[in-house]
């Protein structure tokens, strides 16, 4: 980390450390918002990069007083892995939700708080893993530690329906992790505890039994001396006999009345499985809301700081079957791709416009069509908020309604067989989704009559948890604020763009070496479908057939008047020297452009101005790139003691320098 400390992008070798500090430096000169976009597929490396991001930002701007608030920024990561992260088929480690991390600065670039915003956690994890994967580790890391509680009745011998039985051997120490963090964020011995309870209701819940009534299949019962049914109300200190009542009956409310209709066994066990769900992402959620109140300096003083924010979001997916969950994530990517387009290609075309340069306009993949086919209006999300809405609504008929509205769409396609399906031709790829389920992952539904039992009981932090406020601030019933999946994602991943847009943006794309979590295996052609997917090579294209190297008249003037003789050398006006230096060395016209206050070349050119100059200054470490081999033998220019690796080192800064504009 101290290596990296103010050198420039690329005078060492490529590394995480370097992308902060250029994201550090800018904010130290510019004073003005940053953000480091990790992006790539799922088990690439982005939360570990993040990671290494966050570390790195920490020990900069340590100061000896102000370590508290360092601290606290690395304590948050432990917990939001235990709370949002899984053992999937494909990492060990992944998050299951996207995380936008501010860190905010003071006038001295010393931390003073961080906030953190998160997006659409995978709740069906909660309920259901397939096989080999895993539940949050928040849960096994509570049950490898369940003697330390047996208020909590975890049994050493039981099974729980929501908890495969792949425990691992790290589970007890992690825990011991998420414990320091959680004290170091000022989480009182209560209020942890209140944690592990509400964790293992969850687990309990799932176990309560659901029974089929005999002779009446359209109901269903709960024993009244079901264990799990007694923990769970002992537990959160709920009414044991409202809960047992509520998990088989639903309440109907129609114009003329309101009346209590059962339900079947199976539909009672898809409610309360998302009861669930529902409990674990209000959990999370207020987890989150307590850290950013600890961590989140709020004074006016603070308002107005710089700030560099870190997004690591999950990569773009395609699975063998695609849902819901990978129909959001990848409009998630689309939004990020398009963000990406303008900052690059958009504002490059801006800026060559801006300086009266006339170049052809830059042809790139716009994904707006994409973007606009899910979003805008009637499009694929609000045809499907319009479905719900409907009393017979199903996926069958949303899928009908979308092949007949984008018949004609070029993005979309219809299926070729079955109706249950569709593709969109996204940018990394075409994804075909299967459309089962999206109406249902989109209503979330939780019964209401449910919720209030909980809410009725005594246990304080699920009081506070199912708090909603109103925008005047004053409680309301969650109903009322009943927003469907899809549209809270398409108005928090706006709010993400409008916030990505204020600041200026550096990329991290991580790419995933192999498929086997193996180490120094290296798959190119894996490798090169994920620089294709997240626009690499679409971006060096374009950078090449532009001109990626921008010098303002002085600078240029001031590093390459060298190459003229003294008499051609005018002080007063750079701009008429430099023109003399280019007409001098570099022969087409095409290969550079005059603007209003820069000159712009392509990659080449610079390359060639570099060289003759170190000609000229006999500047051997820069000369040795292009004949190194001669240079060695013959020890012109070089100290004696220069080894080769040494001149292989420089050669890699020089080359990383020079040819990787983009
Ligand atoms: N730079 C690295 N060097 C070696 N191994 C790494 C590196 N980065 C990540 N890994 C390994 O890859 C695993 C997956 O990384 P990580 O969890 O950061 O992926 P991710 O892209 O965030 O995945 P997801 O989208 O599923 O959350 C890590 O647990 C670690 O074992």
């Amino acid at each position: 980390m101290k290596k990296y400390r103010d050198q420039t992008m690329g005078s060492l070798e490529p590394h995480i450390f370097a992308v902060a500090e250029q994201a550090f430096n800018k904010m130290e000169i510019e004073n003005n918002n940053q953000s480091i976009i990790v992006s790539g597929e799922s088990g690439a490396g982005k939360t570990v990069s993040a990671k290494y991001a966050m570390r790195y930002l920490a020990f900069i701007s340590k100061s000896k007083t102000e370590t508290e608030n360092e601290k606290k920024v690395l304590a948050s990561n432990p917990i939001m892995e235990a709370i949002g992260n899984a053992k999937t088929a494909i990492n060990d480690n992944s998050s299951r939700f996207g995380k936008y991390i501010e860190l905010h600065f003071n006038d001295r670039n010393h931390i003073t708080g961080v906030s953190m915003q998160t997006y659409l956690l995978e709740k069906s994890r909660v309920v259901h893993q397939a096989s080999h994967e895993r539940n949050y580790h928040i849960f096994y890391q509570l049950y490898s530690s369940r003697n330390m509680f047996p208020q909590l009745k975890l049994g050493d011998s039981d099974k729980y329906n929501y908890l495969n039985s792949l425990h691992s051997d790290n589970d007890s120490q992690s825990i011991n992790e998420t414990v320091n963090a959680l004290n170091t964020l000022g989480f009182s011995e209560e209020q942890q505890y209140s944690i592990w309870e509400i964790l293992s209701s969850i687990l309990h819940l799932g176990n309560i039994e659901i029974d089929k009534n005999t002779g009446d299949s359209d109901s269903c019962s709960i024993s009244s001396n079901d264990p799990s049914l007694k923990i769970v109300s002992t537990l959160l200190d709920i009414n044991k006999g409202e809960l047992q009542k509520w998990l088989c009956y639903r309440r109907i409310v129609s114009l003329n009345e309101t009346f209590e209709k059962p339900m079947t066994a199976v539909e009672a066990s898809r409610a309360r499985d998302s009861l669930a769900k529902h409990i674990y992402a209000s959990l999370s959620q207020w987890l989150i809301s307590i850290m950013n109140s600890t961590m989140c300096d709020t004074s006016p003083s603070q308002t107005n700081c710089p700030k560099i924010g870190i997004l690591d979001i999950y990569g773009f997916e395609m699975m063998k079957l695609n849902s819901f969950e990978q129909f959001c994530i990848n409009y998630a990517n689309e939004k990020l791709q398009q963000q990406f387009n303008l900052h690059v290609f958009k504002l490059q075309e801006k800026e060559y416009r801006k300086e009266g340069i006339n170049v052809h306009n830059i042809d790139f993949y716009d994904n707006q069509p994409v973007i606009k086919l899910i979003e805008s209006r009637l499009g694929i999300l609000d045809l499907l908020d319009e479905e719900c809405r409907m009393l017979k609504g199903s996926d069958a008929s949303w899928t009908q309604k979308l092949c007949k509205k984008y018949d004609k769409n070029d993005r979309f396609l219809k299926p070729k067989f079955g109706v249950m399906e569709f593709t969109i031709k996204h940018f990394a790829g075409d994804v075909k989704y299967s459309s089962d389920g999206f109406l249902d992952k989109n209503k979330d539904t939780v019964f209401e009559d449910q919720v209030n039992v909980l809410r009725n009981g005594k246990n304080p932090l699920l009081k506070k948890m199912f708090f909603v406020k109103n925008s005047k601030g004053s409680p309301t019933h969650s109903k009322q604020n009943k927003e469907t999946v899809g549209s809270q994602f398409r108005n928090s991943l706006n709010a993400l763009m409008t916030t990505l847009n204020d600041t200026t943006p550096h990329y991290i794309r991580c790419v995933k070496p192999n498929d086997s979590k193996l180490p120094f295996v290296f798959d190119i052609q894996r490798a090169v479908d994920q620089l294709r997917a997240c626009c690499v090579l679409e971006t060096i294209r374009i950078s090449a057939a532009g001109f990626p190297s921008r010098w303002t008249y002085v600078d240029f003037f001031l590093r390459y008047r060298v190459l003229l003789k003294s008499k051609k050398i005018n002080r007063n006006d750079p701009k008429l020297t430099c023109q003399r230096i280019v007409e001098e060395y570099i022969k087409t016209k095409d290969n550079y452009k005059f603007g209003n206050t820069k000159i712009f070349f392509r990659a080449s050119q610079v390359a060639y101005l570099e060289r003759k100059r170190a000609e000229k200054r006999k500047d051997c470490s820069i000369l040795v790139q292009k004949t190194w081999r001669k240079y060695i033998c013959q020890k012109k220019y070089l100290k004696i003691r220069t080894s080769i690796i040494k001149i292989q080192r420089c050669l890699r800064a020089y080359v990383a320098r020079r040819y990787i504009l983009i």
